[in-house]
């Protein structure tokens, strides 16, 4: 049949060679991030070819290195796109990382590749590429996506050289996840009637959370459908970060200067420098104040009940970080705001929750534990961090949590045992001052809501914050990036290589309680509360339930 319409031809894919893995590199938007990390990449995917090499299989890098860009990575949605359609469609696959990344580089060829695929991070904790590989593990998660995950320092440990025989050799690797188990039936308690009655309470009376454009670096598992999200009880107000930048100009420079002067009077410590590009300056401090100000009257206009800033792409471009806007919106006591006509003062002696990079799982907890926190009598201050990585300090196994740049001051202890530094230029061009510390001593409950099997879910469980010897946060500092907030967690009955297997995010949620018992109770009746929201909660690990 003839015809005259140009109709494309059918692709056909290369056929896998045998004993052959194709890789893959997904990396950052941002060329500074992509090229200042490419050393780091190309370094562990040689690691991880000679130890393909060793078991007899060779490695096939699916994509060349930009010399023109000066680095190797798949730095966009098309560029991934392109890329997997020279992969065959069967062959073994590897998601190599050794850096921060964003999923949605390589999920549509992720969803439609039919081979088995790996994704292998180096355990380092220089450049985030556990951070990487526990975000997209958790988008592939919530896309439906089979896949195995796997983490090594160098690939000579017995561990990590076992399971990758065992994805080589089957396509799978099974991982120890016998620290999970389902909440079931809840036994009567005061805060069992707690978290019911307010789940009862959310879903009748509903709430807003406040989206300052949706989708941050790439983080598909970060978003929640409405019709799940809504079930719960809670609606998304979408809002524009343009719209933030023209409030933030209605900001006045006296109203600004008040905020600043007032952290400074509080003890914040500013580790001011004059070189705007790579040093911290009150200009800066000065616009993140105005943010800090316009997200809360925004946030007013709108009655919203928590609040997002997406932040990096755009906004990183046009003003300074806004991560201390975030840590102080976090806090109980934080410089006061007024409505606009000066009349009232704006979520006067409470936080407006914050979820940080608009990750809506963090959304939902943030929310859950304001509301507990406030109603058990508990400081409600609470953040996100990073998993970014761990080691053995002593008996314990000690993690690194570290978001990338601002935690409520309560959990450094206070403003005078926090400290503001500027954020790092290879993300932030603009600047801008992080709400720094070292998280205190004491009692917390983590917790994770994801989608899984297109529902929502929640991990739950306790740990607790040790103090190290300041050499040793040091380290830990300098081995990450010592100008973001750390917390030294131990997690209780869950071991380094299970919360890596288990967890479907790059982000764990954190909150203090005042004593041990009290974190318990805690965790009672936030496990009720998800529950009766109609999440599926999974309790980690050692419990009091
Ligand atoms: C600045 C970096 O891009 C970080 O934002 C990144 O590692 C994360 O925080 C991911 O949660």
């Amino acid at each position: 049949m003839s015809t005259s319409y140009v109709i494309p031809q059918r692709r056909v894919w290369p056929e896998a060679a045998p004993r052959t893995a194709y890789s893959v590199a997904s990396g950052d938007l941002r060329l500074s991030a992509n090229t200042t990390c490419w050393p780091a990449q190309r370094a562990f995917e040689e690691r991880v070819s000679e130890t393909l090499a060793s078991r007899g299989w060779s490695l096939h890098r699916a994509h060349d290195v930009d010399a023109e860009k000066g680095h190797g990575f798949i730095d966009s949605q098309a560029r991934g796109i392109e890329v997997f359609r020279s992969v065959p469609k069967t062959a073994p696959l590897i998601v190599i990382e050794a850096v921060w990344q964003y999923s949605h580089h390589v999920l549509a060829g992720l969803r439609a590749h039919e081979g088995p695929i790996l994704l292998i991070a180096n355990w380092e904790g220089r450049f985030p590429g556990l951070v990487g590989l526990l975000n997209l593990t958790a988008s592939l998660t919530k896309a439906n996506i089979e896949h195995s995950v796997l983490w090594s320092q160098d690939l000579t440990d017995e561990w990590a050289l076992a399971k990758l025989d065992e994805w080589l050799e089957t396509g799978r690797i099974e991982h120890d996840t016998s620290h999970v188990r389902e909440l079931g039936q809840l036994a009567d308690s005061d805060e069992v009637a707690l978290g019911t009655a307010l789940a009862h309470q959310l879903r009748d009376e509903k709430a807003v959370i406040g989206v300052f454009d949706e989708g941050c670096m790439g983080m598909y598992n970060a978003i929640i459908d409405d019709e799940m999200l809504n079930a719960t009880g809670i609606y998304k107000e979408r809002l524009s970060q343009s719209a933030l930048l023209a409030e933030m100009d209605q900001v006045s420079a006296a109203e600004a200067e008040q905020a600043l002067q007032w952290l400074e009077n509080a003890g914040l410590t500013f580790h001011w420098g004059t070189e705007d590009a790579t040093e911290l300056t009150r200009a800066q401090v000065l616009s993140q104040m105005r943010m800090y100000i316009a997200a809360l009257r925004i946030g007013d206009d709108y009655g919203v009940d928590a609040i997002g800033i997406q932040y990096q792409q755009g906004l990183k471009d046009q003003c300074a970080a806004s991560d201390l806007a975030e840590g102080l919106l976090n806090n109980v006591a934080r410089p006061p705001v007024s409505s606009r006509d000066g009349k009232r003062e704006l979520w006067k002696g409470a936080p407006l929750p914050h979820f940080n990079e608009v990750d809506e799982g963090v959304a939902v907890d943030a929310l859950v534990t304001n509301r507990i926190w406030t109603a058990m009598g508990f400081d409600p201050a609470t953040t996100l961090h990073d998993i970014r990585w761990g080691e053995d300090f002593g008996d314990d196994f000690v993690w690194v949590f570290e978001i990338s740049g601002s935690v409520p001051a309560s959990h450094n202890g206070g403003y005078d045992k926090s400290y503001s530094m500027r954020q790092v230029p290879m993300f932030f061009p603009k600047g801008g001052g992080t709400l720094s510390g070292i998280s205190k001593p004491g009692e917390i409950v983590w917790s994770r809501v994801f989608v899984m099997d297109d529902a929502l879910h929640a991990d739950v469980g306790r740990a607790h914050v040790v103090e190290l010897p300041s050499e040793e946060t040091q380290r830990r500092l300098h081995a990450t990036d010592h100008q973001w907030p750390i917390m030294h967690a131990v997690l209780h009955g869950v071991t380094r290589d299970q919360l890596m297997a288990r967890h479907k995010s790059n982000h764990i949620q954190v909150a203090y309680a005042p004593s041990a018992d009290a974190a318990d109770r805690a965790l009672e009746a936030k496990a009720a509360m998800f529950a009766g929201m109609g999440i599926q909660v999974h309790l980690c690990g050692e419990t009091s339930i």
